[in-house]
């Protein structure tokens, strides 16, 4: 069966001329912000399809807020349309934090008054230490290493407008910051980005599905990842060299080849397969598929059509 079969497949050419008349170009101002999200964007990437995708975007707000001024119409009362989330998934080293910070600074851009945070679910792995007292420190990434009971918490505060407080992960330490949060306060949009976004963990009432409003897959063959898997490791690598509170900074100290192959070990005894059996499985429930080929070019984009 055709794995794309509730999608439309949407080329490159066809897609980067949907809407074109209505967006406004870029400034040098933006172009600069983007660049130093990561100054390997390619720039005609953002133009080609991110510009639509944003627009896209517009449409499902705007139908948002349709329906709570009917509701309201209904009930015969004022309905507050709740803050548009938007989740973004993929592999571990797909692009995702790259893309999630793109669609934040151009929604930004979009939306001039409004507020767009962007969290990424890293935050809600378990410290490393009770990783280890579980015995599951090699289970980084699956979804038994989320707290998802809390997640789905936030989530649903965030939907009811509630001030929430966040744990935050970084990738230089492989843990849990102990003494730094992040504060969420009544976004208008939240994007939230992270490998489980799409999976299903339910509490009694409510499924994490339940509060996207939009979302999107990032996409491509397991080859490429595992190849920006490993350039990323490579560059972790050198930015952990003069820093001894590095975690990669151990194997700055080893003969490289020896660590590369500690890295291809992690790719497929941990990566590959948490994408193979939790994270690609989840792909058919996102709005939209973008679809990258080398070099992150994005080749095809796949869009719901029910
Ligand atoms: N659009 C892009 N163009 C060029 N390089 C990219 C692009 N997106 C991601 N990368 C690179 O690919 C690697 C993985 O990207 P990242 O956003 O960290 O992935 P993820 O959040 O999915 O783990 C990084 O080295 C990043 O610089
Ligand atoms: C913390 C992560 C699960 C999150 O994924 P990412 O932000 O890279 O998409 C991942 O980076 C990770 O640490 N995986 C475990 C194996 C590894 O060290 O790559």
């Amino acid at each position: 069966m055709n794995k794309f079969i509730n999608y439309d497949e949407i080329s490159r050419e066809t897609w980067q001329n949907l809407y074109l008349s209505s967006i406004v170009p870029l400034t040098n101002k933006e172009l600069d912000a983007i660049r130093s999200l990561n100054d390997e964007i390619s720039l005609q990437d953002v133009i080609d399809v991110y510009l639509p995708l944003i627009h896209l975007v517009r449409l499902y707000k705007k139908n948002i807020e349709d329906l709570s001024f009917s509701k309201g119409l209904f009930l015969q009362k004022i309905v507050q349309t709740p803050p548009l989330i938007i989740g973004i998934s993929g592999s571990v080293a797909v692009g995702k934090s790259t893309a999630a910070r793109l669609v934040q600074l151009l929604l930004s851009r979009e939306f001039k008054k409004l507020s767009v945070e962007l969290v990424t679910t890293d935050g809600f792995l378990y410290p490393t230490a009770i990783l280890e007292e579980r015995n599951m420190l090699d289970r980084k990434g699956f979804p038994e290493s989320y707290d998802m009971e809390r997640l789905l918490d936030f989530l649903y505060r965030v939907k009811n407008s509630e001030r929430c407080e966040i744990p935050l992960y970084s990738h230089e330490t492989y843990d849990i910051i102990e003494d730094k949060t992040q504060i969420i306060d009544q976004p208008d949009i939240l994007i939230l980005e992270g490998i489980n976004v799409l999976q299903n963990p339910q509490s009694e009432l409510l499924y994490v599905s339940d509060f996207y409003d939009f979302s999107i897959y990032v996409d491509a063959d397991e080859d490429l990842i595992e190849k920006w898997y490993l350039e990323r490791f490579d560059s972790l690598l050198k930015l952990a060299e003069n820093d001894p509170h590095n975690y990669y900074h151990q194997f700055t100290k080893m003969p490289y080849d020896e660590v590369m192959q500690l890295a291809r070990q992690t790719w497929t005894n941990t990566n590959l397969p948490n994408l193979r059996d939790y994270i690609e499985p989840t792909r058919n429930r996102a709005e939209v598929i973008l679809h990258k080929a080398a070099n992150h070019y994005i080749d095809k984009i796949y869009l719901k059509k029910f």
